[in-house]
């Protein structure tokens, strides 16, 4: 007997929904990528490339409809022969500081064997050697890097790089730099001389609303779910909540590539909005236990504090309560507690992770304080617990609260 059946009543091509797909055409981004064509303009015209700084949230776009024009920008000008462009591509996300970016740029550049230590070389050496290579490449380069935001306060690279020429380390060679970032406050911790020639050119991709996500997911749709495979409504409903939560269009396509294995394995002839709530509830339970994962217990016992007294109908909660909560799970589970104010911190980042939202409360002459609750379903929030935190009685205890109150 078979173990194994081909399964493709709902997808045509389920890649096509995967994060290494390249979409054959951008939706709804027609503004930026003609700013984004003027600023690339030089390199058809022979000139020297401008610096680019691509910014805005996750899942909006930037490395899509950079791969995209940089690759349509290749074919074009291989049709001038003065023109000799390369592009180099560096996902900057493990390297922090422009030392090891640079390392890096070398090793990916020279033959295999030919390659730097990562360490021991004074920085002025391993640019040197990253010019050579760049004279040895010739023409215009267009180096592409990405998640740049990694290299923090180390900025020198951006420094040299667009002054390579000036100083005769580069005489071959056109460089211009493409940084793509989704930290905002990036750019403003940059030494203003280099925010004056990274950012040359600077565009800004806002979030995606939902007609527009919708737009992109019916598209992908096209090419990755078959003609029956979608229930009327669906992509609106998938749109409707990726734009409410982050306007991404990852968050989109994960959820609908989500819904239809959902829908495969329930052996469904088609997505249907059922099958995208229960994506969103998976996507949502991995997104809070990715973001516990980091926490240190005490975030974890801080969380299972607010948690415990949702159990118990009992948020928003001001923290001087939830304390109170947090030291008796201290207590149960045999940790020193910490004082108020660290607890109060570690609330603080849980609301940035976006796993809990907090209300600021005005209370006359005693000044404001803070008062939390979960943003996240509750299910969610405490399976993850469950499978990071090692107090099982506690935990079994605040579901049996929860559900007595009809808490799910
Ligand atoms: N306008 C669009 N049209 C078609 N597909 C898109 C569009 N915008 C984004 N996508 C798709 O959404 C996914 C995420 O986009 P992308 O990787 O470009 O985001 P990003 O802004 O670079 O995010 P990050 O900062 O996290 O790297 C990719 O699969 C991409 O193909």
């Amino acid at each position: 007997m078979r173990r194994f059946e081909r399964k493709q009543n709902i997808f045509r091509n389920k890649d096509a929904l995967g994060e290494s797909y390249q979409p054959d055409q951008i939706e709804e981004r027609d503004e930026e990528i003609d700013e984004y064509m003027d600023a690339l303009q030089p390199v058809v015209d022979g000139w020297e490339p401008n610096n680019i700084f691509l910014y805005g949230n996750t899942g909006v776009g930037k490395t899509a409809v950079t791969d995209y024009l940089l690759e349509r920008l290749q074919n074009d000008v291989s049709e001038y022969e003065d023109i000799d462009l390369s592009v180099i591509s560096l996902n900057c996300k493990t390297l922090n500081s422009s030392y090891q970016v640079a390392v890096e740029l070398v090793n990916k550049l020279r033959p295999a064997g030919g390659e730097i230590s990562s360490t021991g070389y004074p920085q002025q050496t391993v640019f040197k050697k990253l010019y050579e290579e760049f004279e040895a490449i010739g023409g215009t380069i267009l180096l592409v890097l990405d998640e740049i935001d990694s290299i923090g306060a180390r900025d020198e690279l951006l420094y040299e790089l667009p002054r390579a020429r000036a100083n005769n380390n580069l005489d071959r060679a056109k460089v211009g730099v493409i940084g793509i970032s989704n930290d905002f406050k990036f750019r403003d911790q940059l030494d203003p001389r280099v925010q004056d020639t990274l950012c040359e050119r600077e565009l800004h991709f806002p979030p995606y609303d939902a007609p527009e996500l919708e737009n992109i997911l019916d598209s992908r749709a096209d090419v990755a779910i078959t003609e029956d495979g979608l229930e009327q409504g669906v992509l609106n409903f998938c749109a409707a909540l990726a734009a409410r939560d982050s306007g991404s269009a990852r968050q989109a396509l994960d959820l609908l590539r989500l819904a239809g294995e959902i829908a495969e394995n329930s052996n469904a002839d088609l997505i249907k909005r059922d099958h995208v709530e229960a994506a969103r509830a998976r996507l949502e339970q991995e997104r809070v236990e990715e973001g516990m994962r980091e926490l240190t217990t005490h975030g974890r016992l801080a969380l299972l504090a607010v948690i415990s007294k949702a159990a118990k109908e009992e948020t928003p909660c001001r923290t001087r309560d939830i304390y109170e909560e947090y030291l008796t799970l201290c207590s149960s589970s045999g940790t020193d507690s910490l004082a108020q104010r660290s607890v109060h911190n570690h609330l603080s980042d849980l609301r940035m992770l976006g796993i809990l939202s907090a209300f600021e409360n005005r209370s006359g002459s005693r000044g404001n304080y803070y008062s939390y609750e979960l943003d996240v379903p509750f299910t969610s929030a405490i399976e993850a617990m469950s499978d990071v935190l090692r107090i099982d009685s506690e935990i079994e205890m605040i579901r049996e609260i929860a559900s007595v109150n009809g808490i799910s």
